[in-house]
């Protein structure tokens, strides 16, 4: 019988049992801070807005090539460092390390942004960095490029005091992430698998930390995404004769297709909270609620039904229990006084781990229960494996023990990640792609994703800073320390 599981998850690998690679430490002088600092808001105030797959602010991502260059030097120098522009805009680092025998891994993050209007209730403009209260506010300072200058800006100390790394990585840095990553990450990829390689692990943007932000647990999480969600783009459709308005039909193509989304929003696809991975968060964090909390999220097999239906009343809990629906386009109509011929919406899916873009296809049709209106699939994938976090797991592992380096008070759990991202393009080259920076988030903070008033605390960005300093240096030890003893399940 299977008992009652409260991991003790900061257990078992001791930290103290690493070998210490970590010789160099990440000490920042005060002009350091001011230097770091005034490179990173010079990042947010160049506009990469990626619009569309067709249209993007080629003169920003042109102007924040040369940014890349002037702020990181040794980088950009060095001889260790080998480094190629992919497709115009986007980078690869190659760092080759000392020990040939040690797998490679590689850091990823993206420039490009999603559009920002001040019109929106920006508190200061969107590609100002204007700090406020100890905030740098900006459109990417969440939203990627607390990564892209992070990592840099850690290589760039690491080079300067002498750094040479073991095991080889690579950085790429992908320039139109918010549309899909075809030019950037699928050709920096093609790179990568043309020259043979093959990674230990990736880790890109994704889940951070938690604070205040699963209710009922105690103290700040921090979630590394093992895995994130699949997606699909579906096109309704319907299309009727046109006419003199004057004389209409009793429905129209809006109004049917109008009644179809209603049914789809009425009609929220199933609940599936514990039948994915997102049922491995809670069992970690177990130990970390109250009474009676701490008996339910121990017991998920049991409790899963009414855990979902708390999470899902609010849209960012929601997005754990189930495949989310958006509706996000509707257009239709040519004339006041003309029969609309034609009218289409665009929907928008996140799946959830256990379904797929099949199931959740045929799922449209059945609630849409209308042969008038034509459902097609415009594009989609489905949700990505999950990789491995178990004490053997390297990446996972070397992840976890940077972030506890740092903040010895977080509890570390795997997580789903709800967005997209670019490391996606890289399931040939490793099966452990972890989604993860120790970005801090509060409540409301995640609102702030494509939303308003995206900011970092100036503090939580030279943080970030240090952990790519110590990240890098971690994954210096050849394997991982044996474990002793760890009669609990992972
Ligand atoms: C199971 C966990 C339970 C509750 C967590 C609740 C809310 C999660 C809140 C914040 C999560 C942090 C990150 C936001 C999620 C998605 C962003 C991920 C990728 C971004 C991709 C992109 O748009 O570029
Ligand atoms: N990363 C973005 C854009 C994106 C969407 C879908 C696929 C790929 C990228 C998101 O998750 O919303
Ligand atoms: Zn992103
Ligand atoms: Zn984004």
């Amino acid at each position: 019988m299977r008992k009652t599981m409260s991991l003790d998850v900061n257990a078992g690998l001791q930290l103290a049992n690493w070998e210490n690679t970590s010789a160099i430490a990440p000490d920042i002088s005060h002009q350091q801070r001011e230097q770091l600092l005034a490179s990173f808001k010079a990042a947010i105030r160049i506009p990469t807005v990626s619009f569309s797959e067709t249209d993007r602010n080629t003169t920003a991502l042109a102007e924040f090539n040369i940014l890349l260059k002037r702020a990181f030097p040794i980088v950009f120098s060095s001889e260790l460092v080998k480094h190629e522009v992919v497709a115009s805009y986007s980078h690869l680092f190659w760092v080759p390390g000392s020990d040939p025998a040690l797998t490679p891994y590689m850091l990823l993050a993206h420039i490009d942004v999603v559009p920002a209007a001040e019109s929106d209730g920006w508190e200061a403009p969107p590609f100002s960095a204007e700090e406020i209260d100890g905030f740098i506010y900006g459109r990417g300072t969440i939203d990627n490029k607390q990564s892209v200058m992070g990592i840099l800006q850690a290589l760039e100390y690491l080079l300067e005091r002498g750094y040479r790394p073991r095991r080889g990585f690579y950085i790429g840095l992908g320039h139109d992430e918010e549309v899909s990553g075809r030019e950037g990450a699928v050709n920096i990829v093609k790179v990568l698998k043309s020259r043979g390689v093959k990674l230990a692990y990736v880790l890109d943007e994704g889940l951070g930390v938690l604070d205040g932000i699963i209710s009922g647990l105690d103290g700040p999480a921090a979630l590394i995404g093992i895995t994130e969600k699949g997606m699909a783009n579906v096109k309704l459709s319907v299309t009727t004769a046109p006419g003199h308005s004057s004389m209409p039909p009793r429905e129209t193509s809006i109004g049917i297709l109008a009644a179809a989304v209603t049914r789809l929003e009425a009609n929220p696809m199933p609940r599936l909270f514990g039948y994915g991975p997102e049922r491995g968060t809670f069992e970690h964090l177990a130990h970390k609620f109250g009474l009676p909390l701490k008996f339910i999220m121990s017991n998920i097999w049991l409790f899963s039904p009414l855990l979902g239906r708390v999470m899902e009343r609010k849209p960012d809990t929601n997005a754990f229990v189930r495949t989310t629906l958006a509706v996000t386009m509707f257009n239709s109509g040519v004339k006041i006084n003309v029969i609309p011929p034609y009218a289409e919406a665009f929907v928008n899916l996140r799946i959830h781990s256990a379904q797929t873009v099949q199931e959740v296809l045929d799922l449209i049709r059945s609630t849409v229960g209308d042969e008038r209106v034509k459902v097609e699939l415009v594009n989609g994938f489905d949700p990505l494996p999950v990789s491995a976090y178990d004490e053997t797991a390297f990446g996972y592992q070397i992840i976890k023990k940077t972030t506890l380096d740092m903040f010895p008070q977080l509890t570390v759990a795997p997580g789903v990640c709800v967005g997209n991202t670019d490391s996606r393009h890289y399931v040939d080259l490793t099966t452990d792609i972890y989604r993860y920076a120790p970005t801090w988030f509060k409540p409301g903070d995640p609102g702030r994703f494509h939303g308003v008033n995206e900011r970092i605390s100036a503090n939580n960005y030279e943080e970030l800073v240090k952990f790519y300093f110590l990240l890098f240096q971690n994954c210096d030890i050849t394997k991982l320390p044996e474990t002793h003893g760890s009669d609990h399940e992972l």
